[in-house]
């Protein structure tokens, strides 16, 4: 699909895969190695986070975020408007003075990218400006068992794709590597299986002989994934915190499925990341950096936002 002649269209490249796949990890390293030129880069959120547009905007030619809900369903129109915004600005500059043949969308977590796909190419003025070039799709190999066995999304993401990315390869070993590969192959036999680890091509050679996962049927009945996001106050302290995620972790891992934000200490700000229980040892990012500060959002299913804000606030009591 990447190989199609240019037809003087923008070309679109969707980057999708669950959350906490590793799509903007991998994307600013892509980014930084020059692998999409001078691309325009929209990222939609499940929810807006404090850091995100600071991660890819050293690295973008254009970076445009887009917070209003999942681009594939409630926040369709705003993408439609973002991307028309795009195509408008390009034909008022003339050939040979356009900065930016290129664009590439970072999903949020928790859509479908043929559906964004096909919405762009239904619509009529889309269609004729924007040519969808490639769907890559991430497979974070970690949480592939637990994903792949329980949400259908990751399922149907991997169907999607042209191309299939295995991330975090560096964090398993290689007979679950096999396993992931078998099973991604067996559920779009016709993509592209690639890995990475923190955007860096991982070779899948030599891998043990696997089978694939036995995935189990569907119901369609999980209650649907949610963010929610949570000012803390300044009055909680990092190391009281850091213990009480982690142990809401250990105990409610399973449902809440991503916890991403920024805390204030007295060192700076640190950049917090968890994907289910396995949380990254945070970053210390730079104070200018960081627009909102003290900011966590949780997405997850099967839990109660009021619960999660009143045990916080717990915290500045002790
Ligand atoms: N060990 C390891 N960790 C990784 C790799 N890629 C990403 N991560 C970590 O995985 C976590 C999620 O990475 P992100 O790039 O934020 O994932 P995302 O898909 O953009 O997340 P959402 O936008 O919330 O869906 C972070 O803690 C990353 O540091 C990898 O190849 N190896």
């Amino acid at each position: 699909m990447s190989a199609a002649p240019n037809d003087g269209r923008l070309r679109l490249t969707i980057l999708g895969g669950y959350l906490g796949s590793g799509k903007t990890t991998w994307l600013r390293h892509k980014l930084f190695e020059g692998a999409f030129g001078s691309a325009q880069i929209l990222v939609n959120e499940a929810a807006e986070t404090p850091v995100d547009d600071t991660l890819l905007s050293a690295q973008a030619a254009g970076l445009t975020m887009l917070s209003g809900g999942c681009a594939c369903c409630t926040g369709k129109a705003d993408l439609v408007a973002a991307l028309r915004a795009l195509c408008d600005l390009r034909s008022r500059q003339p050939a040979d003075q356009r900065s930016s043949e290129q664009i590439v969308l970072e999903t949020s977590g928790l859509a479908d990218p043929a559906a964004i796909a096909t919405a762009i190419r239904e619509d009529g003025i889309l269609a004729h400006h924007i040519r969808v070039v490639e769907l890559i799709v991430l497979v974070d190999v970690l949480h592939a068992t637990e994903q792949l066995g329980a949400e259908e999304l990751s399922r149907i993401q991997i169907e999607a794709a042209d191309r299939i990315i295995l991330t975090k390869a560096d964090a398993v070993p290689d007979t679950l590597l096999a396993k992931v590969v078998a099973t991604v192959a067996r559920l779009n036999p016709a993509a592209v299986i690639e890995a990475a680890v923190k955007g860096q091509k991982f070779v899948l050679d030599n891998l043990p002989a696997a089978d694939p996962m036995a995935l189990p049927q569907m119901s369609g009945n999980s209650a649907p994934v949610t963010p929610t996001r949570i000012d803390i106050s300044p009055e909680v302290d990092w190391a009281t915190f850091s213990v009480w995620l982690s142990a809401l972790l250990h105990a409610r891992g399973h449902d809440l499925v991503r916890v991403k934000g920024v805390f204030e200490t007295p060192a700076g700000p640190l950049l917090l990341q968890a994907v289910r229980k396995s949380v990254q040892p945070p970053e210390l990012l730079p104070p200018e950096a960081v627009q909102r500060q003290n900011q966590i959002v949780f997405i997850g299913r099967g839990y109660d936002p009021a619960d999660l804000t009143s045990s916080i606030a717990n915290l500045t009591h002790e």
